[in-house]
């Protein structure tokens, strides 16, 4: 990529502007607003791919719709950069996921132009839906336009969200299906077929195009084409139009690179009441030869050479968390015929693309569908697979229901593996992993488990598919200490029990999982100050260590806890009560992330500064008398 002048991308600070460019300017425009995308992302990493893959489309949308007042939801959101940058935050762009900068998401609170905020998957047609209807009982006259891509079409919710809103037929809202046949990874299941069938019936698509071409040059015809519709489609398609089927009007497929041509769709949509779903084509990381060429590693590439595309990582010899899992994983799965992985769109996210590598018959690739994997595992799970569903901590969320219906109350032996628990940095307060331990700790019949370092991992991994019991193993985003794992003989660990890693006479400190090196650091320099804290590792959240407890509880009149995730509720809540409940005086201070605002985004190591756990914020604690 060479570097280049913008003649075009500093005239537009709104949608307005863009509206008074000539549709050659437009795509002028659009090339150089990619251009400025790449540009920034190289040096200020985020989701470069999917927003590459989204510029004419952010571009034809606010050019043909009169956004803000009509409402533009982006499903996830990570595909909106060319909405930001259009929607008056060009400049604020060059802060993007930053501290005290704009969000890598839409954000209600942002910008008027962000109709509904976005991180998690396949919220935009039932937010849309919402928002339509609003206007319809409000007697406001305004489009709603959901923007969803082919991924987060396989998540639930937006099959809820068609089929409520596909029966109310007079309600107004266009759903735009950016279709680049990618999720993160590659895209999965029955519906990729699907849209893949649709979009290349050349019968169909030779009958559409002349439609369109209609279209744009005689306006009558619109009706005429409403009319033809339905009936026509289902004749040239071989199977029945899915989204037809829910009573969402079918257009496209359409070029999602050509803005001409999108206008002119657009234009010509925004004239057809009712349900609708236009399709449209695109390729993630579009205009970027290295992303088109590796969308899944420039998905988020973080920080590379725009001239070479060569990415710039960080090689300290230390393997991510992810990384044990991966392999550990593996390992497992040729030591014991039962093991399984499922994990719901997120196979190179969590690693498991090495167990998808080495034995694919034994992975699962779901989908954007996290209710779905824990509920297909207890399934495996109770006909004698055990599986590992490995989810990410925020997207458990989802699934928070079939823990506890259909793992915990059956005691089915699902290992439930938390990648991202406690802040994730940049993504921010959507994606942070801050209240597991608090909504898992309270599931009876749950063994919820931290480990403190690399090796720790590997053998709870390992207890876990001993254990047969329902079993969840939570670690954080990225590297852990350096502890050698790769290769070390499989150790199975007690469960519930937690261990002293320092001994001290003036108080003690607790932690679960790899929070604790951090707090062996401020244990030590605390000890150089003339404070001598004694350092418990707990391990186990669920069930906690009792006689680890007891012991503390005896000895010491002053605890700090700390844990990578939310105070209230948590490991720290569930200590206090413990030392109520037994009658020790122990004074207990809880460090972790608070639970009276969500943290925003900004560097790992600014967040923990902020939420005052990180070494010096530890090292004040223990200080404090
Ligand atoms: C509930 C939930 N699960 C998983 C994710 C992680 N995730 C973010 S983007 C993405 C893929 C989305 O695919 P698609 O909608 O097709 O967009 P594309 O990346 O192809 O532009 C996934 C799995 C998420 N954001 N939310
Ligand atoms: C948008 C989204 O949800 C994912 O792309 C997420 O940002 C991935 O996070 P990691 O970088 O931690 O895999
Ligand atoms: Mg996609």
């Amino acid at each position: 990529m060479e570097k280049r002048e913008y003649n075009w991308l500093d005239r537009v600070d709104s949608p307005r502007d863009l509206k008074r460019l000539s549709l050659d300017e437009l795509r002028l425009y659009c090339d150089e607003l990619r251009h400025y995308i790449i540009e920034q992302c190289a040096v200020n990493p985020g989701h470069l791919a999917s927003s590459l893959g989204a510029v004419e489309l952010a571009a034809a949308v606010h050019y043909v719709f009169d956004t803000p007042d009509d409402r533009l939801v982006w499903d996830v959101g990570h595909q909106a950069y060319a909405h930001k940058i259009i929607t008056g935050r060009r400049e604020a762009f060059r802060t993007n996921r930053k501290l005290g900068g704009i969000s890598g998401f839409p954000r209600i609170a942002e910008s008027p132009y962000d109709a509904f905020g976005g991180g998690h998957s396949s919220v935009s047609i039932s937010a849309a839906f919402g928002m339509a209807k609003a206007a319809e009982l409000r007697g406001e006259k305004r489009q709603v336009i959901a923007v969803i891509g082919d991924g987060a079409m396989t998540g639930g919710l937006a099959f809820e969200g068609m089929n409520n809103a596909g029966a109310s037929r007079k309600t107004n809202m266009l759903v735009v299906l950016n279709d680049n046949n990618m999720a993160i990874d590659q895209a999965t299941g029955a519906l990729k077929s699907y849209l893949l069938h649709i979009s290349t019936s050349k019968r169909y698509n030779a009958f559409k195009n002349r439609l369109w071409r209609w279209f744009a040059h005689v306006p009558p015809l619109l009706t005429l084409c409403r009319r033809a519709g339905n009936a026509v489609k289902h004749g040239l398609l071989q199977k029945s139009n899915l989204f037809e089927s829910f009573n969402f009007r079918y257009f496209g497929p359409v070029d999602g690179h050509d803005v001409r041509a999108l206008v002119t769709v657009l234009r010509a949509l925004k004239e057809i009441d009712g349900p609708k779903l236009l399709h449209v084509m695109t390729v993630k990381g579009k205009g970027y030869s290295p992303a088109e060429h590796n969308q899944c590693e420039w998905h988020a590439p973080g920080r590379f050479n725009p001239e070479t595309g060569e990415r710039i990582a960080s090689a300290d010899g230390r393997d991510r968390y992810q990384d044990v899992f991966g392999q550990t994983l593996v390992d497992l799965a040729r030591l014991d015929r039962r093991v399984v992985g499922i994990t719901p769109a997120m196979p190179s996210g969590c690693s498991m693309n090495l167990l998808l590598r080495a034995m694919p018959e034994r992975c699962f690739d779901v989908g954007i569908a996290e209710g779905h994997a824990v509920t297909f595992s207890a399934g495996l799970a109770a006909a004698g697979i055990v599986p590992f569903c490995n989810i990410y901590s925020t997207f458990m969320q989802r699934a928070f229901d079939n823990v506890i219906h259909d793992v915990a109350i059956q005691r089915l032996p699902v290992v439930l593996c938390l990648d991202r628990g406690g802040l994730v940095g940049e993504d921010g307060a959507t994606h942070h992993g801050a209240f597991d331990l608090a909504y898992f700790g309270c599931i009876p019949n749950l063994t919820v488990a931290s480990p403190l370092d690399e090796r720790e991992l590997r053998n709870l991994l390992y207890t876990a598919l001993q254990s047969g019991v329902p079993f969840v193993v939570r670690y954080p985003r990225g590297k852990g200490e350096g502890a050698a794992w790769r290769d070390e003989a499989f150790e199975r660990l007690p469960i519930g029990r937690g261990r002293r890693l320092t001994e001290g006479d003036d108080m003690a400190v607790l932690t679960i999982g790899p929070v604790g090196n951090v707090a062996a650091r401020a244990v030590k320099r605390a000890a150089a100050e003339g404070v001598s804290a004694a350092h418990y590792d707990l391990r186990f959240a669920r069930p906690l260590d009792e006689e680890l407890l007891d012991e503390v509880g005896r000895r010491f009149e002053r605890v700090v806890t700390v844990e990578d995730g939310v105070v209230r509720g948590g490991v720290g809540s569930a200590v206090r009560d413990f030392f109520d409940r037994r009658g020790y005086r122990t004074q207990v201070r809880s460090l972790g992330i608070p639970d009276d605002r969500f943290v925003e985004h900004g560097t790992p190591a600014e967040l923990y500064a902020q939420c005052g756990f990180d070494e010096e914020g530890i090292l004040r604690a223990i200080l404090e008398r």
